[in-house]
């Protein structure tokens, strides 16, 4: 036979006479059909012989199927590694990671949520409402009831211990908003646990059926006395919070350089815990003195009260509850998210999304208004209590939220106290009322960030006076960041729109509103250009807002609450 004729020629190739024998018996076919032009191509050479040598051939020299002149040529170049390496690719890798890792962090969150969060439950000590001993009452809310408790049980003290804590807890019975708080506390010790007070515990305790809401128990260790509204509301404030601070009182004649120095500890520590929940995505909603604790144990204030918390990594709590927010210390712009995005999307969707709906909202930008609060009522005694600091928030809204135009307004006639605070807040050639009016702006997008205040030179502890010919470009530069861009936007388009038509002198608003809904009109590129950045610009904001909606309206549950243990 043909075919064995060819055995020996092609079997140097591993399984080929296997392969030739199963070709021998295949029935024509349409795959048979496709033999035929080769068949062709050899000359009328139609017998048997030659129809069973070509298709042989098809199956069996190697070069003629494999084109080996190819491989041989292939395996001359130098070898391929497997990674090739190209600009492009770099480029778009590194995009990738550093959204992902903008804040609020997509890619920590995922792995907290998914691999730390489970890890935590396994290894961590578990409570039950029986290990406690509740006693004196520290507080009472719409939301619930808090209490100094001690340990009801040698086993109890040892699973408290084995948290690093000693000595009392705090217990809070809430109501189902104590859900929100233990997520957004075990976000906080896993991430940023200096922060705020030391959680140890949370679960929904069972009830029997009919018996009433359903009830969760937060456990912390009991941090200390005082809270920082406490502390201020002593007429030693600041000296007394410098022996805490310090342990020791510090060697200078009281005054207010002296003062100046305790209130910049008191900021720096809490700057220090907010910019650690920024960073993990969670804004409180609620900073005022009152959820600001002294550690006796670290010696540093801690944040308290993560109930009306928001955690912008995957929407919880997002939606915006006006009567959580404390009028006092609250923000103009009242909601943390724009009212464009007003609800909670889909976790996948706020997610991936979060990264450009922090940056479009700067939510943490509301914590820093209500610390620069504080802040002011640290500087000025007279601003301590609730109804100079309403008068005071008036004030300020009947001046544009404008801190120079309130300083313009109540200076002339400051009686000793307030101006001491003005003493204060203009040492170092005035660091601190230039920290201050960063931080206290109408527009969100105008305040610093936690993170770049505590960068400032007020923090330096020369002073303006003291800064390197570095740490100056670094203000300017600061400076330079804190301007408004959208004003600067705004006039660019501006201008835009006035080089539109010389003859005119541009075009009027009206128009603008008109570029936005035209289609492009032939022989004016520029008007085009325009028309084009105005429409492309609205389609992406309204894309965004509607698939807001969309998901938004679609019922959520609070499914992470499931992971919250039952007692
Ligand atoms: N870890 C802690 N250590 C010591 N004291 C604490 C701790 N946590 C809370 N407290 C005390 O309990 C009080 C109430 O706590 P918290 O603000 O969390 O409760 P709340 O029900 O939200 O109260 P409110 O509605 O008044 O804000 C605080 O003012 C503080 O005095």
């Amino acid at each position: 036979m043909a075919a064995s004729g060819l055995g020996l020629s092609t079997s140097f190739l591993p399984g080929h006479d296997t392969l030739l024998r199963r070709r021998r018996r295949r029935p024509a076919g349409p795959a048979a059909a496709s033999f035929r032009p080769v068949t062709a191509e050899l000359g009328g050479v139609a017998t048997e012989l030659g129809r069973n040598l070509v298709e042989a051939v098809g199956v069996g020299l190697p070069c003629t199927v494999m084109q080996c002149g190819d491989v041989i040529y292939r395996s001359t170049l130098p070898q391929n590694d497997g990674l090739t390496i190209t600009a492009p690719g770099v480029a778009l890798a590194l995009s990738a990671v550093s959204y992902l890792w903008a804040t609020p962090g997509v890619a920590p969150g995922f792995f907290d949520m998914f691999v730390l969060a489970f890890a935590e439950r396994l290894f961590r000590p578990t409570f039950r409402k029986d290990d406690f001993v509740l006693g004196k009452k520290l507080g009472e809310g719409a939301f619930g009831v808090v209490c100094k408790a001690s340990l009801a049980n040698p086993e109890a003290a040892e699973k408290v211990k084995a948290n690093g804590v000693m000595g009392d807890v705090v217990v809070k019975k809430a109501t189902e908003y104590g859900a929100v708080e233990i997520w957004m506390n075990e976000r906080v010790r896993r991430a940023c646990a200096s922060s705020c007070a030391d959680f140890l515990y949370g679960f929904r305790e069972s009830k029997a059926k009919g018996k009433g809401a359903e009830e969760y128990w937060l456990i912390w260790r009991f941090e200390g006395e005082d809270t920082l509204y406490d502390l201020m509301q002593s007429k030693e404030f600041p000296y007394n919070v410098e022996t805490k601070i310090l342990g020791d009182v510090q060697d200078l004649p009281k005054g207010i350089s002296r003062e100046n120095k305790i209130i910049q500890t008191v900021m720096r520590q809490l700057l220090f815990a907010l910019d650690g929940l920024h960073s993990t995505g969670i804004v409180h909603r609620d900073i005022k003195p009152q959820n600001v604790i002294f550690s006796e144990g670290s010696r540093t204030f801690k944040i308290i009260d993560l109930g009306a918390a928001a955690d912008l990594r995957v929407g919880i709590n997002y939606i915006p509850k006006e009567f959580l927010l404390d009028p006092r210390y609250a923000a103009p712009e009242q909601y943390i998210m724009s009212t464009q995005t007003p609800s909670a999307p889909s976790v996948p969707v706020a997610t991936t999304l979060s990264p450009v709906l922090w940056q479009l909202n700067l939510p943490d930008r509301f914590d820093i208004y209500s610390l620069g609060l504080i802040f002011l009522q640290m500087a000025f005694p007279s601003l301590r209590t609730d109804s100079n600091l309403i008068q005071f928030n008036r004030q300020l809204k009947r001046c544009d939220y404008d801190l120079e135009a309130w300083r313009n307004l109540v200076e002339p006639r400051a009686n000793a106290e307030l101006r001491r605070g003005f003493d204060i807040m203009d040492l170092d050639d005035g660091i601190g009322w230039e920290l201050l009016t960063s931080m206290v702006r109408y527009k969100a997008r105008q305040r610093i960030s936690a993170k770049a205040a505590l960068a400032h030179p007020y923090f330096n502890r020369e002073g303006l006076l003291g800064l390197s010919v570095m740490q100056n470009v670094q203000l300017q530069l600061f400076r330079a960041t804190q301007k408004d861009y959208s004003e600067l936007a705004r006039w660019v388009v501006g201008l835009m729109a006035k080089s539109g038509t010389e003859d005119a002198g541009g075009f009027t608003e009206a128009q603008l509103q008109e570029l936005r809904e035209i289609k492009p009109k032939k022989g004016s590129a520029q008007r085009n250009v325009l028309a084009s950045v105005l429409r492309v610009q609205r389609k992406i904001v309204k894309t965004i807002n509607e698939s807001m909606d969309e998901l938004a309206s679609q019922r959520k549950s609070i499914w992470w609450s499931r992971w919250i243990p039952r007692e």
